[in-house]
Formats: structure tokens, C-alpha cells, sequence
């Protein structure tokens, strides 16, 4: 039977898994860096999405100084969105960890990693994040023998070892300044390897500023002349790009940009074909119609493009056209809740993922907190939702009412603290994912990387309530 060209087969994150591979790597050595646009490289492949209870300056900071990028939305008016984005500009690029004490077959994988990326210091913060000092490594030699030597080299009020024993020990046995050591102030604990080393790999420009990204629509040539040169990319922030109009607007739009400008939202093939061939200009894809959580553009419209199928259509275009995935990355944008529906995005072909659920309930996420009872939540809206598009066409005299209908609701996600965690937690994710497919990078996820419709959902998730994460 001649196969219906009017049905085809759109999968999601549930409908496959990828297999293990022989692997010559060990999750830890995994390298995870990858492009948000043709121009701006990123540590973690992670892109805040542009929504307005979750991408202001603050996010953006965060998230850049993680290694990721975060997009400014553009529920705003455009001056107030350019301060946003030049405050991540202008944030200083410090970098934050906790106090780091590392002992035996610990201490030399933290000497292995640094090595191999070339760091030197490690710093120490306040709570508020301030950095009080740094801790430098002297004696990395010495880790064989389980004792890191450390040595502070910008002194400052630092902090009280309390009765981390281990720590005052090694101090002492170090370089410390003995100074700064008689300082009161307070012990704030230890991290993980892999923490203290994301923390040093911010997503940063040529003149060592934080990466930052911001919002528009193809129709609003003045927020992109307003925003172009100072966000370092541009990101198309409309629901249907392969819509004449819209596709006509960003023609126009695109011709003058020196910023990286991303399309988006799309969801096929065609629809990267009729952008890639009409636009002087393309940087990234922003792949995905319907699959965020907040979504119902599926229920109000019967209409998406999942996100694992959007970017396999993506990479199927850009296959045609014999660009690679690297020249023009892809962004899995929409229903990504965790590592392991990242790690399948890229593998069907994408370089980075776009968020907003992962970060709504961050202490960072532009709403604010709301107690109910004795837990902690946050707001979280689609940008589709009556309230965000009120605030729109209230704040925006730009924006035009192209529907009368929402796509979109309005609701809270429980609180989950700092972003850091995601993000470090989303981190290592990552890497045991691209160790289980035998892979040490993305573009060799891309080339090995096996999916296996599955028939059921498997494994965690399932009956067991969790207690952590
Ligand atoms: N990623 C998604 O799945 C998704 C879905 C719905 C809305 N949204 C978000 O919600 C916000 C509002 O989006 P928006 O695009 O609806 O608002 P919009 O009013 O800004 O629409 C912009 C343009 O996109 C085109 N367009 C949008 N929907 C269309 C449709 N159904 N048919 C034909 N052309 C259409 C029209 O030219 C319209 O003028 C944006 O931030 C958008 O990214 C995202």
C-alpha cells in the first residue's frame, strides 16, 4: 500500500529511548559543549526560554555564568528589555563556588579536570555570593598522596573552618595566608567536583562578557534595532515562523543584523526549508510547536510539532540542503523537563535545549515566590496565556492581535531553589547520557547515537513518589 503522505509519524520524548553503546568514555570526560548560534559557543547546552515569569537579567546571569544563555522575553517595553540585556552585559564574571576541599582519588580527578581546562584557582564565596578570596592548588602533584596543598591568594575576609577539621588541616599544612585566616566569618560547606569545575566554564563573548540573548518578533524592527550589536543573539519569538508574513517580515528584518538572529518557532522540514532558502540570515533553528507544559495550542488548535520530531525534521532539511548541524545549530524548544528528554533532543540532531519549566521554580526566575500552606511555589504562565498577552499588549504598543484565542495557561510549579542545582544537576545528566551511548561529545552523539520506540513507559517515574529533586 502506497504510504499516506497526509499521516506521518510524529514522536515525542516518551515514544523512544536510546539504546547503550559500547563505551569508550567515562561519563566525567564527556564534553558537553556545543553552540546556541552559528557564533556564540556554549559550556552547557542550555537556553533559558523567553518567558516572562522565568527570563529577566537575573536568570540571564545565572545561567550565563553556568556556561548556558539565558533569552531575555519581550513582555516589556523594548527600552526596559535593552537594560535587561545590558545588565547581563555588565554583570562582573565571577566566579562562584563554595569552599572546595579535596582528599585522595577525589582530589586527583579535580587535578585531571583542571588541568585538562586549565584552571588554576578555585574561588571562595559569601552567601550572598561575594567573592571573599581564592584558593589555588599549588601542589597538584601532591594529590597522590591525598593532600591537596592550598594556598589563598587574594586575600580578603574569608571564612571560619569550624569543624571541618580536614579543611583547616590542609590549610594549614598549605600556603595559607595566616592572616586571613584568623578573620571571622563562616564555613559554607563543600562541593562536588563537577560543580566546582561547571562553575568556572561561564558562557562568555570575545571581550569576556556574559553570553545573553533576547526576544522579538519578525514584525518588530525597532526591538531588533534597539537590541541588535548589544544581546548576542537575536531569537524569533513568534508561534508559526513559516507564515508568509512572518517569513516576509524577517527577510526585512534579518538584511541589517549583526547579531545572530534565531528562527522559531518551527516545527518541519518545509517549514526550515522556505526560512534557510528566503533569509540572507539564519543562525539557529528554534524547533518545536505544542510541547511545552503551559502549552494548548495542541487542545485549542489540534496542531503540533512535537519537539523530537521538530528537530528531526530540522536535521533532515539541513541534511537536504548539505549544511551541517554545527553551521546552523538546532534548539529543541518545549516540553524538555529534564536531562533525559535533553540528551534525546540531542541526539536526534540538536545543539542546545530551550526551558522555561526547569527554571520557573529557581530562586532566580523573575516571579516571585508564593507560600501556599507550608510549601513554596512560583507563577509559571505560557506566553500565550491571557495574563502574559494582557501584559503585552498593555506594555507593548508594537504588538498586533493576530488571534483572539489563548494558547496557553497560567499556573505555579513548586519551588527548587538556586539554579545552580539545575543546571549542575542537568550537567551530569547530560554526560551520563552521552556515556551510556558511547558518546564523549555532541556531534558524536549526533553521528551514534540509536533510538528505540518503546511501547511503554519505563523504569522511574512510576509509582515510587520521590523525595529529592
Ligand atoms: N512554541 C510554541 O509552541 C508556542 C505556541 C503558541 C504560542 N507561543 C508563544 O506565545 C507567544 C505568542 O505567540 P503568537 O505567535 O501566537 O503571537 P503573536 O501574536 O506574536 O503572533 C505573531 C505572528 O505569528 C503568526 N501566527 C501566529 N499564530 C498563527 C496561526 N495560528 N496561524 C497563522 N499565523 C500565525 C502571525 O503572523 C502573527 O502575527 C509567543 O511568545 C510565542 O512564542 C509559543
Amino acid at each position: 500500500m502506497a504510504q499516506d503522505t497526509r499521516l506521518v509519524e510524529a514522536l515525542s520524548f516518551d515514544d523512544v529511548v536510546l539504546v547503550p553503546s559500547l563505551s569508550p568514555v567515562e561519563p566525567w570526560q564527556v564534553d558537553i559543549t556545543s553552540k546556541a548560534s552559528r557564533n556564540v559557543r556554549v559550556n552547557v547546552p542550555l537556553l533559558s526560554a523567553p518567558m516572562d515569569t522565568v527570563s529577566e537579567w537575573r536568570l540571564a546571569v545565572a545561567l550565563a555564568l553556568l556556561g548556558g544563555v539565558g533569552v531575555i522575553h519581550r513582555n516589556m517595553p523594548v527600552e526596559e528589555q535593552r537594560r535587561h540585556v545590558e545588565r547581563v552585559k555588565s554583570h562582573p564574571v565571577v566566579e562562584l563556588a563554595d569552599v572546595a576541599v579535596y582528599e585522595g582519588e577525589e582530589c586527583c580527578r579535580v587535578r585531571e579536570a583542571m588541568r585538562s581546562l586549565g584552571l588554576r584557582q578555585l574561588p571562595i564565596v559569601d552567601s550572598a555570593e561575594a567573592v571573599k578570596g581564592y584558593v589555588e592548588f599549588v601542589d597538584l602533584e601532591a594529590c597522590s598522596c591525598g593532600t591537596p596543598v592550598a594556598k589563598l591568594v587574594k586575600p580578603g575576609p574569608v571564612f571560619e573552618l569550624g569543624e571541618e577539621g580536614k579543611a583547616v588541616d590542609h590549610v594549614k599544612r598549605g600556603k595559607l595566608d595566616a592572616a586571613a585566616m584568623t578573620l571571622k566569618g563562616r564555613f559554607l560547606g563543600t562541593v562536588s567536583v563537577h560543580e566546582a569545575l561547571a562553575v568556572y566554564n561561564p558562557a562568555l563573548d570575545e571581550e569576556g562578557r556574559l553570553r545573553v540573548a533576547a526576544a522579538v518578533s519578525p514584525f518588530d524592527a525597532k526591538r531588533a534595532e534597539t537590541l541588535d550589536g548589544v544581546a548576542d543573539i537575536l531569537v524569533s519569538d513568534v508561534a508559526h515562523f513559516h507564515n508568509v508574513n512572518v517569513l516576509d517580515a524577517a527577510k526585512r528584518l534579518v538584511k541589517s543584523l549583526e547579531s545572530d538572529f534565531v528562527a522559531g518557532n518551527l516545527g518541519t522540514r518545509e517549514g526550515v526549508l522556505d526560512t534557510v532558502s528566503r533569509l540572507e540570515k539564519v543562525d539557529g533553528l528554534r524547533m518545536g510547536i505544542a510541547g511545552g507544559s503551559i502549552c494548548t495550542t495542541s487542545g485549542v488548535a489540534g496542531i503540533a510539532a512535537p519537539t523530537l520530531f521538530a528537530v528531526m525534521q530540522a536535521r533532515s532539511a539541513l541534511e537536504e540542503m548539505g549544511i551541517g548541524l554545527d553551521t546552523i545549530p538546532v534548539i529543541a524548544d518545549g516540553g524538555v523537563r529534564g536531562p533525559g528528554d535533553a540528551v534525546k533532543a540531542l541526539a536526534a540532531g540538536a545543539s542546545a535545549v530551550m526551558t522555561g519549566y526547569m527554571f520557573a521554580g529557581t530562586d532566580e526566575a523573575a516571579a516571585p515566590l508564593v507560600r501556599i500552606g507550608n510549601k513554596l511555589y512560583k507563577p509559571y504562565r505560557g506566553m500565550a496565556s491571557r495574563g502574559a498577552l494582557e501584559k503585552r499588549y498593555a506594555a507593548d504598543r508594537y504588538s498586533r492581535v493576530a488571534k483572539r484565542v489563548e494558547e496557553g495557561i497560567e499556573g505555579l510549579v513548586e519551588y527548587r531553589g538556586r539554579v545552580r542545582r539545575v543546571v549542575l544537576e542537568f550537567a551530569e545528566g547530560l554526560k551520563a547520557g552521552l556515556g551510556y551511548a558511547g558518546a564523549s561529545s555532541i556531534p558524536e552523539l549526533w553521528r551514534k547515537a540509536r533510538f528505540a520506540r518503546i511501547t511503554s513507559r519505563i523504569g522511574a517515574y512510576t509509582g515510587v513518589v520521590k523525595t529529592s529533586w
